[in-house]
This record gives structure tokens, C-alpha cells and sequence, in this order.
């Protein structure tokens, strides 16, 4: 019978999907949704979204206090584990990421955040000067991916925060919103960076330019709701006919015809993970093109399997290449967080976030104000302010380092079999960065303020090590790819990071603004003092994932080990695109998924009208 007599468009049974759309979208997440939604809004494009996950209306995804509830739920996360990591004691990292329809939209800690704009402009720079990918091409889709929903006048007033709407757009069903509530510590503690000379303050997160500031949370201010890819973009599409949703069913490979993409291939989740050439699999043709959007961990495993990746690899799986594409899987990056801790032994400023375990009187506080209207500091998710700074100004050595990386022999922090086309990459990203370390414009050091006692999170924004997510050879079809982090194999990332954790102390220990607070360092302590104490430092505790996998699909010219071209279409295959935070050539300077959205946003103009015209 005719698809149109089924009341709901979304499937539990691929059986039940059409034969042919046109175009088929690999996973339900971040990515695939924004670009879901974006290609039906005309009515009658049609498009079949594949999810692994379920649509889940729990609990630990809608609830904002304290940001962290989505990544605590293991239901709606995918259990992997990295490979040992050799330089880290041979520790395993538990590798998050979203499963569940809005992917890691769905559990993250809602920071809502854009990098600098020379991140922006280094993507494009790989190819070209004009490149439509650099900050001014990408800010018009950053204002379509959100809207956003200044604080309200009472929290702007006391806590003192700025905003500009400029940068900010009001049409998205994805939100950027504000707790209702902020604890005075905060205010002070991005004020205490003003202890320290050369640290810029930016007026909006949304500027490009690096600093001390402000930024919203993903969260829908009228319901103080998480605000994802599921309510902005799912439910948005979900009342059109032309829209159809698979849950609960795993994408094996891309079909092809040749090297032409003609459509995926699935098997249900339930059935366990399935073989190769189970009965349950089922196939649905695309009439326009498959578009890749299973993340950073799964967009590159879902290539190697249809015969598109590196050809050695393919081989060792007995998969039969269809092209041979160095670079998928490659690249991998992903934001090492440091843990450097302090504690204020005399922090005056009340309330604060240990007020509201220890304070009877305003913790029923409150318990009370969110029971009433859903405001007060149930409204604040990781919190909202952050240092996000360039490196001369945290470090003294930054033109040493800047030369020590020009310098450096880059193919020898690679794995030793490494196509040379990869070098080449990863060459030109650290000739860009050299450049970086030495310059203004880039953040390299994050501080996550708590307004607490106790100091955030400390982040380095641009690691210089490379890993790999490459399918298991001896298992590609039912386990999870072989998630390498290769943690501070470029030696100068441990380097680095010493002067990130020595900026942390100087702040904290040496800032006639924090002075008052008495902080103590808890760690690394004051014995860990030369490159070589901080180095073992980091390998016994660094982790090297805030859990934002980009790169393993990078774009990049096909000679610098690119897998996709500017227009995100996969070299060597027609009809076949990756839309995702894998096609980052290099990590944004601050948390993806904003950037996530924008790429999306864009990806979708050029799926539908192809690439702007070069403007004379
Ligand atoms: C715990 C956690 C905390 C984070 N905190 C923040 C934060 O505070 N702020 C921020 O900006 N960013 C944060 N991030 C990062 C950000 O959420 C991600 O970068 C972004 O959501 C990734 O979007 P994506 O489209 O690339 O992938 P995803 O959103 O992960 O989407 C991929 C989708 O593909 C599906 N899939 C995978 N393989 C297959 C397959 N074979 N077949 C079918 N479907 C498949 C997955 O189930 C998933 O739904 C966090 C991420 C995590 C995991």
C-alpha cells in the first residue's frame, strides 16, 4: 500500500522504509538532522535519515542543571573503548559519543560556543586564499544554526554580561539560551584574568576574536529544555511527508554501482551487530546522493567498509578497495583536557555552586525558585563563562615554540606506514599552526570558569598529535572501530601543555586578583615545575578527549590527504558526501558542536545550489 497511509514517517523496520529517496542520510545526529531538515523544507525533496539509536524522550537528555546527565547515561552512548595509549601508561580512554536520534547533540554538556576566526579561515586556507570556507563564509551559517535568546535583565544586570545580537541569528529551531541565574564567583573570576596583562576581553562568543567571555547555553529558554537536533530540526521535519526517519538500524556500507554512490545498506541494531552478508539487511536506492553523517568515530569506519579508505588497510580486512583514499580514518584530533586543580581556601563570594550542597537555606532556595518557574541555578548547565587565549599570551617561550614546530621532522609523529599524502596534511596544518603559536589571533588555552571554589575545566585547543579510527582487520563488520588517540605523540604537545597548566598557576597563585581567595594547588603541586616533571605528569593523568572526535574525513586537497573536496563531496565517488564534525580539516579552538551546525547549515546550500559564486 501506498507510503502515505502510514500515520508516523518514522520506521522502527527498514523493511517499511520506500525503495528510493532522494537522498539518504547516514545517521540521525548533529549533522544528519540540520541537513535532514534543511533538504525537505521545500516539501517534496525526499530524504531517509538512518539511525542507530532510538528517539528518546528521557530525562537525562532534556534536563540542563549541571550539563552533565546525557553523558552519564550509558543507554544513549556508544561503548568504546580506545586502544592503550602509549604514551599515556598504556591507560584506555572511554571514546562518548551520542547514540540515540540527535547523536551527540543529544548529551553534551550544552556549551555553546564558536572558535576564532582564523580557525575558520585555516580550513580554506588548504586550498586556496579565496576559499569560500574561512570565517566570513561561514558566519552567515552560524546565524542560521541558531537562534538566539539574549538573559534576561535582571541576570545581565547582576552578573555583568555582555552580548552582541550582531553575530546571532533568530530563525533556527535550535536554541542559544541562558540560565536565569549566575553565581557572583563567576563574574569575579573572569574578572581576575584582568590581573594578568595582555588577556583580551570580547564583548560576544560569536565574534571570532579570543578572550574572556560570555556564551550561552544550548537550551530552549522557555521550556529550560536542551535544545537539539531532535526538537530543532527532527521535530521539524517530522509532519512532512517527504520526510522518513529509520530508528534502531546500523548503515554496513555505501552501495555502489562502480564508484557511483546508488545507497546504503542497513541491518536492525536488535539483531546484534550484524555480518556482512546477514539476511536481515536491507537496501534502499538513492536517486541525488548518500550523505555521511554517523560523526568523527563512525563516518570513517562506515567508508572503510564500503572500499573507500586506505588501500593496506582494506586489504588486511579482505575488503576490496574501491578507492583508494589514504586519509580516511587518518587525522584524527581531538581535545586533550588537562586536569590541573586548585582550591580557594578563603572564597568569599556567596552564593556559590558548593552553597547549594552545604547551605541548607539556599539550597531550598533553590529547590524552590526551579519548582516554581524553572529559574535559579537548576537553569545553569557547565556554566557560561570561559578564558579562551591566544598563546603569546600565556606563554613566555611561544616564539621558540613557534620555530621548534616549524622546525620539527613532521612525518616522524606519525605512524611509521603513513601515506605520504597524509604527511604532506599533516605538514601544512603544523606550518599553520607554527604560525599560530605565535600569534593573536588563535586560542590555544581554555579555563572553563566554576564561580566556585575550585578552579574548571583546563583544555588545549590545538593539539599537534594525530591518531587513527580504523576498522578491527580481524573483526571490521561486528565491533566498533580501533580508536587510536596516539596522545602526545608530536613531543611538543606535552611542551605546550606545561605552559598551559604554568599559565593555570600563575593565574590562580600569581594574580594580584585571585590573591585574596588563598588558592592551593592540589595538582600536579608545586614540585612539578621543569618540562620533564610535566611531561610525566601528563602522561599518568592527561585525557585525551572532551569527547569532540573530528578530522577522520578531513576536507583537504586530495594531495594533502583530503577525503573530501570543498563541496564535502568524497574524492573518487559520485554521489557521495560526508556532512559531519569527521570533515574538520583542523579542530575548531572550542567546543564542536556549534561548528557542527554551521558546517550542516552549509553543507545543505551547497547539496541544494552548489558552491557560492567566487565574488570578483
Ligand atoms: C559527552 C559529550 C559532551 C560534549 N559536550 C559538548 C559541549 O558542551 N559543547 C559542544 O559544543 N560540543 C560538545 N560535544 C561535542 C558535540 O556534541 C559534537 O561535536 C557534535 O554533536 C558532533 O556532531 P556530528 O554530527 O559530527 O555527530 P553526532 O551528533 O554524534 O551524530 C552521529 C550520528 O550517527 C549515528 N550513527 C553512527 N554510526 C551509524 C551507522 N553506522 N548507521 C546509522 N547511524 C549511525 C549515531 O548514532 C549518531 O546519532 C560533546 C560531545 C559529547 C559526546
Amino acid at each position: 500500500y501506498p507510503r502515505e497511509h502510514h500515520a508516523s514517517k518514522v520506521f522502527v523496520h527498514g523493511r517499511d522504509a520506500d525503495e528510493q529517496y532522494d537522498y539518504i542520510i547516514v545517521g540521525g545526529g548533529t549533522a544528519g538532522l540540520t541537513v535532514a531538515n534543511r533538504l525537505t523544507e521545500d516539501g517534496k525533496t525526499t530524504v531517509l535519515v538512518v539511525e542507530y539509536g532510538q528517539l528518546s524522550n528521557s530525562a537525562s537528555i532534556t534536563t540542563v542543571q549541571g550539563g552533565f546527565m546525557g553523558m552519564s547515561d550509558t543507554t544513549l552512548l556508544y561503548d568504546i573503548q580506545s586502544v592503550p595509549q602509549t604514551n599515556l601508561r598504556n591507560r584506555s580512554i572511554a571514546v562518548l559519543a551520542g547514540k540515540v536520534v540527535g547523536g551527540s547533540s543529544a548529551v553534551n554538556a550544552m556549551m555553546t560556543v564558536r572558535a576564532t576566526a582564523a580557525d575558520y579561515t585555516r580550513w580554506g586556507s588548504f586550498f586556496s586564499a579565496g576559499s569560500h570556507w574561512s570565517w566570513d563564509g561561514l558566519l552567515p551559517y552560524f546565524k542560521r544554526a541558531l537562534t538566539f535568546v539574549p538573559p534576561g535583565a535582571a541576570v545581565t544586570k547582576s552578573a555583568s554580561i555582555t552580548y552582541d545580537t550582531s553575530y546571532w541569528g533568530n530563525t533556527s529551531g535550535v536554541y542559544a539560551g541562558w540560565p536565569s541565574f549566575q553565581y557572583p564567583g563567576t563574574t569575579a573570576q573572569m574578572d581576575a584574568f584582568k590581573g594578568i596583562p595582555g588577556v583580551p576581553f570580547v564583548k560576544d562568543s560569536g565574534s571570532g576574536e579570543p578572550g574572556v567571555y560570555w556564551y550561552p547555553t544550548f537550551m530552549d529558554p522557555s521550556r529550560v529544555e536542551r535544545s537539539y537536533a531532535r526538537t530543532g530540526h527532527h521535530d521539524k521535519a517530522a509532519n512532512r511527508t517527504n520526510y522518513h526517519l529509520v530508528t534502531g538500524s546500523r548503515v554496513l556500507r555505501v552501495v555502489l554501482n562502480g564508484t557511483t554512490a546508488t545507497g546504503v545498506s542497513f541491518v536492525p541494531v536488535s539483531s546484534g551487530p550484524s555480518s556482512s552478508n546477514s539476511s536481515s539487511e536491507t537496501v534502499v536506492s538513492a536517486r541525488k546522493e548518500v550523505i555521511i553523517a554517523a560523526g568523527g568515530i563512525h563516518s570513517p569506519q562506515v567508508l572503510q567498509l564500503s572500499g573507500i579508505g586506505p588501500r593496506k588497510l582494506l586489504s588486511s580486512a579482505n575488503i576490496t578497495t574501491v578507492v583508494d583514499l589514504p586519509g580516511v580514518g587518518q587525522n584524527f584530533q581531538d581535545h586533550p583536557m588537562i586536569q590541573a586543580t586548585f582550591m580557594y581556601r578563603n572564597f568569599t563570594l556567596h552564593p556559590s555552586p558548593e552553597d547549594a550542597f552545604l547551605d541548607r537555606n539556599f539550597s531550598s532556595w533553590v529547590d524552590t525558585v526551579w519548582a516554581a518557574n524553572r529559574t535559579g541555578p537548576n537553569s545553569i548547565a557547565t556554566g557560561n563563562a570561559a578564558a579562551w587565549l591566544p598563546f603569546p599570551v600565556i606563554s613566555p617561550r611561544s616564539v621558540d615554540i613557534s620555530s621548534a614546530l616549524a622546525a620539527q621532522n613532521h612525518t616522524l609523529s606519525l605512524p611509521p606506514d603513513t601515506d605520504p599524502t597524509v604527511a604532506a596534511g599533516y605538514r601544512a596544518q603544523m606550518l599553520s599552526y607554527a604560525a599560530a603559536l605565535n600569534n593573536n589571533g588563535t586560542a590555544f588555552y581554555n579555563l572553563v570558569l566554576t564561580g566556585g571554589n575550585t578552579n574548571g575545566i583546563l583544555v588545549d585547543l590545538h593539539p599537534l598529535s594525530r591518531g587513527t579510527v580504523n576498522i578491527d582487520p580481524t573483526n571490521p563488520y561486528t565491533t566498533e572501530p580501533l580508536v587510536d588517540y596516539r596522545a602526545l605523540s608530536n613531543p611538543l604537545d606535552a611542551v605546550i601543555m606545561a605552559d598551559l597548566i604554568r599559565f593555570t598557576r600563575r593565574y590562580h597563585m600569581d594574580n594580584p586578583l585571585t590573591k585574596a581567595w588563598a588558592a592551593t594547588e592540589l595538582a600536579p603541586g608545586p614540585e612539578t615545575q621543569t618540562d620533564e616533571q610535566f611531561a610525566d605528569y601528563l602522561a599518568e593523568t592527561l585525557s585525551p578527549s572532551e569527547f569532540h572526535p573530528a578530522g577522520t574525513c578531513a576536507m583537504m586537497p586530495r594531495e594533502l590527504g583530503g577525503v573530501v573536496d570543498e563541496e564535502l563531496r568524497v574524492y573518487g565517488v559520485r554521489g557521495l558526501r560526508v556532512v559531519d564534525a569527521s570533515v574538520f580539516p583542523t579542530l575548531p579552538g572550542g567546543n564542536t558542536c556549534q561548528s557542527v551546525y554551521a558546517v550542516a547549515e552549509k553543507a545543505a546550500d551547497l547539496i541544494q545550489y552548489g558552491p557560492p559564486k567566487a565574488v570578483e
